[in-house]
């Protein structure tokens, strides 16, 4: 198999359990895989597709500004500048984004702040950070409807190979070293986002609590 394949095999298994947790409502959601390093290609979901649906004509590869690599029909999503910034800035190996009720709701609920914060999680350890104190940020960008604008927000927030963006009232995009840890990281923040939803229905005092 070649690397193509084996990338293309990796992102579709990602996809097919993202799909399975109801994570492409409406045609959302985009993920990326990168498959060369040299120049930097990558695979990106087309644009518009029904995500749950696992077809041949899922995936295009691109190159590092976003353009088809060979001659096609398919349109790559439409926030593939963002995935790029993933691979142009980190040696990230997989970005992927879903939009969530939770995730949503959380970006709303503190947008203003420009992030949420958790400590004293056990899941904060998914993002690799081990120290019994260490405050998780996830920062918040605002949903700019151009997509240049929005992916030079987002990269401000880009660095390091693993990590996540929350995207005020619209998704999250969330990236790592490979398939797996890119999802292990998108099912810590949706795990996060639940919990504290769950918390503020108890503990209204908890919105205001700085870390
Ligand atoms: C259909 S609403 C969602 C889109 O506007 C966009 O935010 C999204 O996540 C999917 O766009 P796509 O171009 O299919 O990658
Ligand atoms: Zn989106």
């Amino acid at each position: 198999m070649s690397i193509l394949e084996s990338k293309w095999e990796e992102l579709a298994d990602v996809k097919a359990e993202l799909a399975e947790r109801d994570w492409f409502m409406g045609t959302s959601g985009n993920l990326a895989i990168k498959v060369n390093s040299d120049p930097v290609q990558f695979l990106v979901t087309a644009s518009g597709k029904d995500k749950r649906k696992r077809t041949d004509e899922d995936f295009l590869l691109v190159d590092l500004f976003g353009r088809p690599v060979e001659d096609t029909h398919l349109k790559p999503s439409a926030e593939t500048l963002l995935h790029v910034e993933v691979y142009r800035k980190t040696n990230a190996g997989c970005s992927l984004h879903v939009h969530t009720i939770d995730n949503n709701v959380i970006s709303e609920v503190y947008g203003d702040r420009g992030e949420v914060q958790f400590q004293g999680q056990e899941l904060i350890k998914a993002f690799n950070i081990w120290e019994e104190d260490a405050v998780l940020k996830i920062p918040i960008i605002p949903n700019y409807s151009h997509i240049p604008t929005l992916a030079k927000a987002f990269s401000e927030h880009v660095e390091g190979d693993t990590g996540a963006v929350l995207i005020r009232n619209h998704g999250i995009t969330v990236w790592g070293r490979n398939g797996f840890e890119a999802k292990k990281i998108l099912e810590a923040t949706e795990f996060l986002f639940r919990y504290q939803l769950r918390l503020l229905e108890h503990k209204p005092f908890q919105l205001f609590k700085v870390v």
